[in-house]
């Protein structure tokens, strides 16, 4: 996420507020999981790739998908949210129709880009489609320094001709992509989404090796397929796509949120409880939900979802190495870290994928937490209780993991920057506090 912490943008969709916890409740109750974030979000970009109606369903209401609607209305794609249906609730998922069939500008402008990383992917169907982009390097952010040179790598493998002007990377094909071989010498998510939106396009095969195999990238190549493209082996390391001339429109659901998933089972985990995590599936998070059995943490899959359950018993301490799917992943890093700092003993959680994701150990230390810092190391001694303060975060998860503590914590918390949470957390305080947690937010 690279919006500066205090930005204009961020002030204006949610002000300064703040959200207050009272903590030592045990959640109870029933939590629906929406659809995923960074699913919907290379969906909806997706929609750049054909000039008929691409429609989304489960799409959760949250500010990056908004920022993206903006993005994309910036290029002149229609967007259209369907009205509510009988039986639909303010938090079933949206049903969003997207239409490109009138793009008039292939920049993607530095304002809007640096508001949210994954816009940048926009240069892939707009390169394959128009044969051209200009879109804004998207730069850095809290949890690294996340460079695009594998994504730029991908395109030249498949023709493209780059340049780097004045901040934004201007993209070029002279007679359209050509399949080529692209192999990451490293396992990106944004990366295979741009070499498989790319590829769909190209003329002839496109072999991705070291492909990410994260439910994301099947999902977006189940959409890409109902779209007309055609995909062999999304979800294995080697994806083979052979490239059509146009796509057409589709329906697409967007997959269940396994990190909003994986947020509440250690929620649950941590503040103790019986929770229903419905609309969700355990195969899109095997590795989180092994390590949270290993914990002490009674995990079982129902028709519906996923019952997550603990009661009285302590948290035993696990070690974690954070690891491209099906490992134990980055975005889940801080929750689990949470959970730890009450766990009986020391764990050892190792973060490989970023170099700098570690920005909630100092919050989680106003808590009370005990947690040392050995490079991409941290080693967590468990302690027996944690006691509210105020803290604040500079991510995403990292907020979501004051949140967690705050739910286990004794006394009141307030995590201040919401607006990192609304970037993914959807109906956080409603789902939560249907459950028994006390949480309210607070208007600034
Ligand atoms: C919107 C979205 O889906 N975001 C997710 C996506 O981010 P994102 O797609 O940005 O993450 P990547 O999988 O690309 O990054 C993995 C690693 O590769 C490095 N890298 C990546 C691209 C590149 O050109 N060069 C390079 O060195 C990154 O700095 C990082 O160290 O996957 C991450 C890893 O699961 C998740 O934490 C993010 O939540
Ligand atoms: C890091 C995340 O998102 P982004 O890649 O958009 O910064 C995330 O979803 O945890």
């Amino acid at each position: 996420m690279t919006e500066p912490e205090d930005g204009p943008r961020a002030r204006e969709r949610t002000g300064m507020d703040r959200i207050h916890i009272t903590g030592g409740t045990p959640l109870n109750g029933v939590i629906p999981i929406s659809g995923a974030k960074n699913a919907a979000l290379p969906l909806m970009i997706a929609s750049l790739l054909t000039g008929e109606t691409l429609e989304l369903v489960n799409v959760p209401r949250l500010a990056d998908i908004a920022s993206l609607s903006r993005i994309l209305g910036n290029h002149g794609v229609d967007h259209m949210v369907v009205g509510k249906r009988p039986g639909q609730t303010a938090e079933t998922g949206q049903t969003v129709r997207l239409t490109a069939s009138n793009v008039i500008d292939t920049t993607a402008p530095y304002e809007l880009v640096s508001t949210m990383r994954a816009s940048f992917w926009v240069v892939a169907p707009l390169l394959a489609r128009f044969g051209e982009a200009k879109v804004s390097l998207p730069g850095g952010c809290a949890i690294g320094t996340r460079p695009v040179d594998l994504l730029i790598m991908a395109l030249e493998k498949l023709g493209a001709q780059i340049e780097i002007d004045g901040g934004y990377v201007v993209a070029k094909t002279k007679n359209g992509l050509r399949g080529g071989e692209i192999r990451f010498p490293k396992v990106t998510v944004g990366g295979t989404h741009v070499a498989l939106m790319a590829a769909a396009l190209a003329y002839g095969t496109t072999v991705i090796e070291n492909a990410a195999r994260e439910p994301e990238v099947v999902d977006l190549a189940e959409c890409l397929i109902k779209m007309g493209a055609r995909i062999e082996g999304a979800g294995t390391p080697r994806i083979v796509v052979e490239g059509v001339s146009r796509l057409h429109g589709a329906r697409h659901e967007v997959l269940p949120d396994r990190i909003e998933t994986g947020t509440y089972a250690m929620a649950v985990a941590m503040a103790g409880g019986d929770v229903t995590l419905e609309d969700t599936r355990a195969d899109l998070l095997h590795s989180a939900l092994d390590v949270l059995a290993t914990t002490g943490t009674e995990v079982t899959s129902t028709e519906s979802g996923i019952r997550i359950r603990r009661n009285g018993a302590g948290i035993a301490a696990v070690d974690v190495t954070t690891d491209p799917f099906p490992g134990f992943p980055t975005d889940l890093q801080a929750q689990f870290m949470a959970l730890m700092t009450l766990a009986k003993g020391r764990s050892h959680i190792r973060e490989t994928i970023f170099e700098n994701r570690f920005m909630h150990v100092q919050e989680l230390a106003r808590l009370g937490a005990k947690i040392r810092l050995e490079g991409d190391l941290a080693v967590v001694e468990g302690v027996e209780r944690l006691k509210g303060a105020p803290v604040m975060a500079t991510d995403l998860r990292a907020s979501v993991s004051l949140v967690i503590a705050g739910l286990a914590a004794e006394g009141e918390t307030q995590i201040n920057r919401v607006y990192h949470l609304d970037r993914g957390f959807e109906a956080l305080e409603a789902k939560l506090g249907r459950c028994g947690a006390e949480i309210r937010r607070v208007r600034a």
